[in-house]
Protein backbone atom coordinates (compact mmCIF):
# COMPACT_ATOMS: atom_id res chain seq x y z
CA UNK A 1 0.00 0.00 0.00
CA UNK A 2 1.23 3.47 -0.80
CA UNK A 3 2.25 5.30 2.41
CA UNK A 4 1.79 8.58 2.57
CA UNK A 5 2.43 11.08 5.86
CA UNK A 6 0.25 13.91 5.31
CA UNK A 7 -3.65 13.64 4.90
CA UNK A 8 -6.16 15.91 4.70
CA UNK A 9 -9.70 15.51 5.63
CA UNK A 10 -12.14 18.13 3.61
CA UNK A 11 -15.44 19.14 5.39
CA UNK A 12 -18.50 20.58 3.61
CA UNK A 13 -17.89 22.57 0.44
CA UNK A 14 -14.02 21.10 0.39
CA UNK A 15 -14.80 17.95 -1.82
CA UNK A 16 -11.65 17.95 -4.02
CA UNK A 17 -7.99 19.72 -4.04
CA UNK A 18 -7.72 20.98 -7.48
CA UNK A 19 -3.90 21.62 -6.65
CA UNK A 20 -3.31 17.92 -6.41
CA UNK A 21 -1.15 16.48 -9.46
CA UNK A 22 -0.98 12.64 -10.33
CA UNK A 23 -3.70 11.69 -8.64
CA UNK A 24 -5.16 8.27 -7.76
CA UNK A 25 -8.59 6.69 -6.05
CA UNK A 26 -7.03 4.77 -3.33
CA UNK A 27 -9.93 2.23 -1.95
CA UNK A 28 -8.92 1.27 1.57
CA UNK A 29 -10.70 -1.25 3.76
CA UNK A 30 -10.80 -1.31 7.75
CA UNK A 31 -12.20 -3.45 10.61
CA UNK A 32 -14.27 -0.71 10.98
CA UNK A 33 -16.06 -0.75 7.55
CA UNK A 34 -15.68 1.58 4.82
CA UNK A 35 -14.14 5.14 5.41
CA UNK A 36 -16.41 7.84 3.83
CA UNK A 37 -14.91 7.55 0.14
CA UNK A 38 -11.87 6.33 -1.46
CA UNK A 39 -8.96 8.55 -0.41
CA UNK A 40 -7.07 10.82 -3.88
CA UNK A 41 -3.36 10.19 -3.02
CA UNK A 42 -1.72 12.59 -5.01
CA UNK A 43 1.37 15.30 -4.89
CA UNK A 44 0.89 18.70 -3.48
CA UNK A 45 4.01 20.98 -3.49
CA UNK A 46 6.33 17.95 -4.13
CA UNK A 47 4.62 16.29 -1.22
CA UNK A 48 2.21 13.04 -1.71
CA UNK A 49 -0.68 13.69 0.38
CA UNK A 50 -3.95 11.58 0.92
CA UNK A 51 -7.11 13.24 0.85
CA UNK A 52 -10.84 12.18 2.24
CA UNK A 53 -13.76 13.87 1.31
CA UNK A 54 -15.51 13.51 5.02
CA UNK A 55 -19.02 13.44 4.13
CA UNK A 56 -18.28 11.67 0.77
CA UNK A 57 -17.76 13.42 -2.83
CA UNK A 58 -21.32 13.99 -2.92
CA UNK A 59 -22.10 14.76 0.64
CA UNK A 60 -24.55 12.08 1.58
CA UNK A 61 -23.22 11.41 4.96
CA UNK A 62 -25.02 13.02 8.17
CA UNK A 63 -22.38 14.10 10.70
CA UNK A 64 -23.82 11.58 13.04
CA UNK A 65 -23.28 8.70 10.15
CA UNK A 66 -19.61 9.63 9.34
CA UNK A 67 -17.68 6.40 9.83
CA UNK A 68 -14.66 8.34 12.23
CA UNK A 69 -13.21 5.08 13.03
CA UNK A 70 -12.88 3.56 9.51
CA UNK A 71 -11.31 7.39 8.41
CA UNK A 72 -8.66 7.23 11.02
CA UNK A 73 -7.84 3.66 11.01
CA UNK A 74 -7.54 3.95 6.77
CA UNK A 75 -5.09 7.22 7.57
CA UNK A 76 -3.21 5.23 9.72
CA UNK A 77 -3.14 2.50 6.99
CA UNK A 78 -1.66 4.81 4.80
CA UNK A 79 0.96 5.78 7.24
CA UNK A 80 -0.22 9.18 8.04
CA UNK A 81 1.15 11.17 10.62
CA UNK A 82 -0.15 14.39 10.44
CA UNK A 83 -3.64 15.22 9.43
CA UNK A 84 -5.26 18.11 8.07
CA UNK A 85 -8.92 18.59 8.47
CA UNK A 86 -10.87 21.63 6.62
CA UNK A 87 -14.22 22.09 8.64
CA UNK A 88 -17.28 24.98 7.92
CA UNK A 89 -18.30 26.36 11.67
CA UNK A 90 -20.02 29.16 13.16
CA UNK A 91 -19.24 31.66 14.91
CA UNK A 92 -19.85 31.91 18.70
CA UNK A 93 -18.02 34.78 19.01
CA UNK A 94 -18.42 38.55 17.45
CA UNK A 95 -14.62 39.32 16.48
CA UNK A 96 -14.92 36.10 15.19
CA UNK A 97 -16.36 36.75 11.58
CA UNK A 98 -17.86 35.09 8.28
CA UNK A 99 -15.09 34.00 6.45
CA UNK A 100 -12.64 34.15 9.24
CA UNK A 101 -10.22 31.41 9.72
CA UNK A 102 -9.78 29.73 13.19
CA UNK A 103 -6.96 27.47 14.15
CA UNK A 104 -8.81 26.29 17.40
CA UNK A 105 -6.81 24.71 20.38
CA UNK A 106 -9.69 23.11 22.19
CA UNK A 107 -12.98 20.69 22.17
CA UNK A 108 -16.00 20.85 24.08
CA UNK A 109 -18.37 17.64 23.08
CA UNK A 110 -21.97 17.84 22.74
CA UNK A 111 -22.51 14.72 20.76
CA UNK A 112 -24.62 12.08 21.98
CA UNK A 113 -24.97 9.40 19.85
CA UNK A 114 -21.17 8.31 18.60
CA UNK A 115 -18.55 6.07 19.18
CA UNK A 116 -14.70 7.77 19.84
CA UNK A 117 -13.11 5.27 20.79
CA UNK A 118 -11.09 2.60 19.52
CA UNK A 119 -10.56 0.41 22.50
CA UNK A 120 -12.91 -1.88 24.30
CA UNK A 121 -13.60 -5.67 23.39
CA UNK A 122 -10.64 -6.56 26.23
CA UNK A 123 -8.14 -3.65 25.63
CA UNK A 124 -8.81 -0.63 28.00
CA UNK A 125 -6.59 2.62 27.02
CA UNK A 126 -7.14 6.34 27.96
CA UNK A 127 -5.23 8.33 26.28
CA UNK A 128 -4.77 12.22 27.62
CA UNK A 129 -6.52 14.36 25.72
CA UNK A 130 -6.03 17.72 27.94
CA UNK A 131 -4.47 19.21 24.69
CA UNK A 132 -6.38 17.78 22.12
CA UNK A 133 -5.30 19.63 19.01
CA UNK A 134 -1.32 19.08 18.15
CA UNK A 135 -0.03 22.61 19.24
CA UNK A 136 2.98 21.88 16.92
CA UNK A 137 0.86 21.51 13.86
CA UNK A 138 -1.64 23.98 14.38
CA UNK A 139 1.52 26.50 14.73
CA UNK A 140 2.44 25.48 11.02
CA UNK A 141 -0.84 25.25 10.30
CA UNK A 142 -1.55 29.23 11.45
CA UNK A 143 1.87 30.54 10.70
CA UNK A 144 0.64 29.49 6.81
CA UNK A 145 -2.41 31.14 7.30
CA UNK A 146 -0.79 34.36 8.27
CA UNK A 147 2.21 34.49 5.96
CA UNK A 148 -0.27 34.25 2.77
CA UNK A 149 -1.85 37.60 3.69
CA UNK A 150 -5.19 37.01 2.56
CA UNK A 151 -6.96 40.12 1.94
CA UNK A 152 -10.21 40.63 4.44
CA UNK A 153 -9.21 37.03 6.83
CA UNK A 154 -8.54 37.37 9.97
CA UNK A 155 -6.65 34.67 11.41
CA UNK A 156 -7.44 33.60 14.79
CA UNK A 157 -4.95 31.78 16.80
CA UNK A 158 -6.66 29.45 19.34
CA UNK A 159 -10.20 29.01 20.47
CA UNK A 160 -12.63 26.41 21.18
CA UNK A 161 -14.63 24.35 18.73
CA UNK A 162 -17.63 22.95 20.44
CA UNK A 163 -18.59 19.76 18.60
CA UNK A 164 -22.76 19.40 18.15
CA UNK A 165 -24.06 16.40 17.25
CA UNK A 166 -26.91 17.96 14.35
CA UNK A 167 -28.19 17.40 11.89
CA UNK A 168 -30.55 20.04 12.95
CA UNK A 169 -28.32 23.38 14.12
CA UNK A 170 -28.43 24.70 17.65
CA UNK A 171 -31.53 26.50 19.41
CA UNK A 172 -31.37 30.23 20.30
CA UNK A 173 -30.78 28.79 23.84
CA UNK A 174 -28.32 26.63 22.63
CA UNK A 175 -25.89 28.82 21.28
CA UNK A 176 -26.29 31.35 23.95
CA UNK A 177 -25.41 28.84 26.38
CA UNK A 178 -21.97 27.55 24.81
CA UNK A 179 -21.78 31.52 24.26
CA UNK A 180 -21.23 31.72 27.98
CA UNK A 181 -18.99 28.62 28.24
CA UNK A 182 -16.33 31.17 25.95
CA UNK A 183 -17.00 28.18 23.07
CA UNK A 184 -15.55 30.54 19.84
CA UNK A 185 -16.99 28.33 17.38
CA UNK A 186 -19.58 25.52 16.21
CA UNK A 187 -19.35 22.38 14.29
CA UNK A 188 -20.73 18.77 14.06
CA UNK A 189 -17.75 16.77 13.15
CA UNK A 190 -14.29 17.35 14.20
CA UNK A 191 -14.09 16.16 18.02
CA UNK A 192 -14.44 12.16 17.28
CA UNK A 193 -11.38 12.67 14.68
CA UNK A 194 -9.30 14.25 17.11
CA UNK A 195 -9.96 11.67 20.01
CA UNK A 196 -9.27 8.68 16.93
CA UNK A 197 -6.28 10.55 16.16
CA UNK A 198 -4.89 10.47 19.55
CA UNK A 199 -5.44 7.09 19.81
CA UNK A 200 -3.88 5.66 16.55
CA UNK A 201 -0.83 8.40 17.39
CA UNK A 202 -1.58 11.33 14.45
CA UNK A 203 -0.77 14.42 15.15
CA UNK A 204 -3.95 16.61 14.58
CA UNK A 205 -4.97 19.90 13.50
CA UNK A 206 -7.84 22.23 12.33
CA UNK A 207 -8.45 24.74 9.99
CA UNK A 208 -12.34 26.02 10.42
CA UNK A 209 -13.53 28.04 8.30
CA UNK A 210 -16.03 30.68 9.86
CA UNK A 211 -19.23 30.68 7.56
CA UNK A 212 -21.81 31.93 9.79
CA UNK A 213 -23.05 33.87 13.31
CA UNK A 214 -24.72 30.41 13.90
CA UNK A 215 -28.74 31.87 15.43
CA UNK A 216 -27.40 34.28 18.33
CA UNK A 217 -27.27 37.03 16.34
CA UNK A 218 -29.31 39.45 16.61
CA UNK A 219 -28.28 41.35 13.50
CA UNK A 220 -27.53 38.52 11.51
CA UNK A 221 -29.97 35.91 9.70
CA UNK A 222 -30.11 32.40 11.38
CA UNK A 223 -27.46 29.73 9.71
CA UNK A 224 -28.83 28.18 6.95
CA UNK A 225 -27.12 25.35 4.64
CA UNK A 226 -26.93 28.21 1.50
CA UNK A 227 -25.54 30.76 4.22
CA UNK A 228 -22.51 28.25 5.11
CA UNK A 229 -22.25 26.67 1.25
CA UNK A 230 -22.29 29.98 0.08
CA UNK A 231 -19.75 31.35 2.15
CA UNK A 232 -17.69 28.12 1.60
CA UNK A 233 -17.23 28.54 -1.71
CA UNK A 234 -16.12 32.16 -1.66
CA UNK A 235 -13.29 31.22 0.75
CA UNK A 236 -12.86 27.29 -0.48
CA UNK A 237 -9.78 28.83 -2.37
CA UNK A 238 -8.37 30.34 0.45
CA UNK A 239 -8.49 26.84 2.27
CA UNK A 240 -6.90 25.04 -0.56
CA UNK A 241 -4.52 27.61 -0.47
CA UNK A 242 -3.85 27.46 2.69
CA UNK A 243 -3.16 23.78 2.61
CA UNK A 244 -0.60 23.92 0.06
CA UNK A 245 1.20 26.19 2.21
CA UNK A 246 1.16 24.33 5.13
CA UNK A 247 2.36 21.11 3.54
CA UNK A 248 4.96 22.84 1.59
CA UNK A 249 6.09 23.88 4.93
CA UNK A 250 5.77 20.46 6.27
CA UNK A 251 7.66 19.06 3.41
CA UNK A 252 10.69 21.60 4.56
CA UNK A 253 10.03 20.48 8.08
CA UNK A 254 7.98 17.82 10.10
CA UNK A 255 7.51 18.91 13.39
CA UNK A 256 7.45 16.68 16.49
CA UNK A 257 4.55 15.87 18.11
CA UNK A 258 3.25 14.31 21.72
CA UNK A 259 0.41 12.63 19.60
CA UNK A 260 2.84 10.20 18.01
CA UNK A 261 3.53 8.41 21.38
CA UNK A 262 0.01 9.29 22.82
CA UNK A 263 -0.74 5.43 23.63
CA UNK A 264 2.66 4.71 25.26
CA UNK A 265 1.65 5.04 28.70
CA UNK A 266 -2.27 4.72 28.06
CA UNK A 267 -2.91 0.83 27.88
CA UNK A 268 -3.79 -0.50 31.33
CA UNK A 269 -4.53 -4.02 29.87
CA UNK A 270 -1.56 -6.09 29.56
CA UNK A 271 -0.89 -6.68 26.01
CA UNK A 272 -1.13 -10.51 26.74
CA UNK A 273 -4.43 -10.78 28.44
CA UNK A 274 -5.90 -8.52 25.19
CA UNK A 275 -7.91 -11.02 23.33
CA UNK A 276 -6.65 -12.00 19.86
CA UNK A 277 -9.46 -11.41 17.62
CA UNK A 278 -9.21 -7.33 19.34
CA UNK A 279 -5.32 -7.40 19.25
CA UNK A 280 -5.81 -8.53 15.72
CA UNK A 281 -8.10 -5.67 15.05
CA UNK A 282 -6.06 -3.50 16.27
CA UNK A 283 -2.23 -4.61 15.57
CA UNK A 284 -1.56 -1.07 13.40
CA UNK A 285 -2.30 0.44 16.65
CA UNK A 286 -0.47 -1.78 18.60
CA UNK A 287 1.93 -3.21 16.75
CA UNK A 288 4.70 -0.90 18.60
CA UNK A 289 3.76 -2.28 21.77
CA UNK A 290 3.89 -5.53 21.23
C1 LIG B 1 -23.26 22.34 5.76
S1 LIG B 1 -23.55 23.03 7.31
C2 LIG B 1 -23.24 21.86 8.60
C3 LIG B 1 -22.12 20.90 8.36
O1 LIG B 1 -20.95 21.67 7.99
C4 LIG B 1 -19.88 21.30 8.86
O2 LIG B 1 -19.26 20.18 8.26
P1 LIG B 1 -17.69 19.94 8.20
O3 LIG B 1 -17.18 19.97 9.61
O4 LIG B 1 -17.54 18.58 7.60
O5 LIG B 1 -17.11 21.03 7.35
C5 LIG B 1 -20.58 20.94 10.15
O6 LIG B 1 -19.74 20.21 11.03
C6 LIG B 1 -21.77 20.17 9.65
O7 LIG B 1 -21.45 18.83 9.38
N1 LIG C 1 -23.73 27.25 12.90
C1 LIG C 1 -23.25 26.03 12.72
N2 LIG C 1 -23.54 25.04 13.59
C2 LIG C 1 -23.03 23.80 13.41
N3 LIG C 1 -22.26 23.45 12.38
C3 LIG C 1 -21.95 24.40 11.48
N4 LIG C 1 -21.21 24.36 10.37
C4 LIG C 1 -21.22 25.59 9.82
N5 LIG C 1 -21.96 26.44 10.56
C5 LIG C 1 -22.44 25.72 11.61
Amino acid sequence: MTQVKIGIIGGSGLYKMDALKDVKEVTVSTPFGSPSDAFIVGNLEGTTVAFLARHGRNHHLLPTELPFRANIYAMKKLGVEYIISASAVGSLKEEVKPLDLVVPDQFIDRTKNRVSTFFGDGIVAHIAFGDPVCPNLAKVLADAVESLNLPDVALHRGGTYLCMEGPAFSTKAESNLYRSWGATIIGMTNLQEAKLAREAEIAYATLALVTDYDCWHPDHDHVTVEMVIGNLHRNAINAQKVIQETVRRLSENLPTSAAHSALKYAILTPLDKVPAPTKEKLSLLLQKYL
